[in-house]
């Protein structure tokens, strides 16, 4: 789905890790399409991370500004009013936002705006804010943005994102972005593509044009890497209202599992955003939606967590698993699958996702290949 954290992975994955491995171990290369060495930067596009880091932004005070008239509210005073009124005008004409001047004054008004009391209120309510555009939700890297230092350096005018400013922040994935890179003498394609509903339906077809198939004379794999947003347990589903994203994430990987062309994949899933499900379900906002997954839960488990808020981790996290495992378990049982919980925004995820590549996939799927 979208915004489940796949890119960010990738990120975290080739940009800080590969790159560091690479110059560090000649057994890592990292590669062009034709498997030459790439000396090039692996990627340097800060203009457009700069841009749609501040998109990301006012869309996510768009979003709250809009809940604080939701919930009856006024800001402090007459000024920040108008200010979050041409903040939302800006949302709403976004291709104006490179050309904004990044005034003192507004990054001030930013800063005022954030410490309004009625703004500050509607932030509080970010665990459950979901307003009636499908997919528009606030970034879940938000929270890293969300102070007075970062607001004004993101928004002066000399800004350049740094590392960890990208992997905060969202920039959706439109068709497939490739990467290569070998171990030894082994060659690895990743292929990372969009997951929101527009990007989705052509996916099926991609895989149609990817060697993913297995025959005997050669000693190809293919995986597919199933990232899973465990914040979408709870983000209701625009069309279908007793049902989650969650539950279109399941049925979208029954699906891709279902095709032809991934007969001879094996999965891999991340159940990823484990930082944001534990801050959601310790949320007393938030307490209701476990009936979204109540199906995982025992009666005393449910009513615990309802009443007194008590609750297991792990359980939480069984639960909401258990609606990929029923289906693994019961439509595709002959898959080898593996999976993890995980925060991509977290550094360690480099060594999750090295790990599960090099020892699961390399090692124990084509152990003959390696030297
Ligand atoms: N808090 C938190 N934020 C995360 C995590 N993983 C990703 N994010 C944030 O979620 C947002 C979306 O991440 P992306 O990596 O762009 O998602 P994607 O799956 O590639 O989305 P598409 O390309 O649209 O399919 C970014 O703002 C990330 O910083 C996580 O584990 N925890
Ligand atoms: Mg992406």
């Amino acid at each position: 789905m979208g915004s489940a954290g796949k890119s960010t992975i990738i990120r975290h994955y080739f940009i800080l890790h590969l790159k560091y491995l690479c110059a560090t171990n000649s057994n890592y290369k990292y590669c062009n399409e034709d498997w030459s060495e790439k000396k090039d930067e692996i990627e340097g596009d800060d203009e457009i991370w700069k841009n749609k880091i501040r998109e990301n932004i006012i869309n996510a005070f768009d979003i709250f500004i809009k809940q604080v008239y939701k919930n009856g509210d006024k800001f402090e005073n007459e000024e920040l009013q108008v200010f979050a009124k041409s903040l939302e005008h800006l949302y709403a004409n976004k291709s104006e936002i490179p050309s904004v001047e990044m005034s003192d004054l507004f990054r001030e008004h930013l800063i005022n705006l954030l410490n309004d009391p009625s703004f500050k209120k509607a932030l509080a309510l970010k665990n459950k804010i979901q307003i009636d555009e499908p997919e528009r939700k606030p970034f879940d890297g938000l929270a890293y943005f969300l102070n007075e230092t970062k607001l004004k350096e993101v928004f002066y005018t000399s800004y350049i994102p740094s590392e960890e400013d990208k992997i905060y922040s969202r920039l959706p994935t439109i068709e497939v972005h490739r990467y290569y890179f070998m171990l030894n003498k082994t060659k690895i394609e990743i292929y990372d593509a969009g997951g929101q509903a527009s990007e989705r339906v052509r996916l099926l077809s991609y895989l149609s044009r990817w060697n993913t198939g297995q025959n005997s004379s050669s000693n190809n794999r293919s995986f597919i890497l199933f990232v899973v947003s465990l914040s979408d347990y709870n983000v209701k589903h625009p069309e279908y209202p007793d049902k989650t994203l969650l539950d279109e994430s399941a049925a979208f990987m029954d699906a891709l599992l279902n095709s032809e062309h991934t007969r001879h994949c094996g999965v891999l899933i991340f159940f990823n955003k484990k930082d944001r499900f534990f801050e959601k379900i310790t949320d007393e906002l938030c307490r209701d939606d476990v009936d979204y997954i109540k199906d995982g839960l025992s009666p005393a488990e449910l009513r615990d967590y309802k009443l007194n808020g008590k609750f297991k981790k792990d359980k939480m996290f069984d639960a909401v698993e258990l609606k990929f495992f029923k289906l693994l378990e019961e439509k595709h049982k002959n898959k080898s699958s593996y999976s993890r919980n995980t925060c991509a925004v977290d550094p360690k995820i480099m060594e999750t996702f090295h790990d599960v590549i090099k020892n699961e996939i390399l090692l124990e799927n084509i152990s003959g290949i390696l030297p």
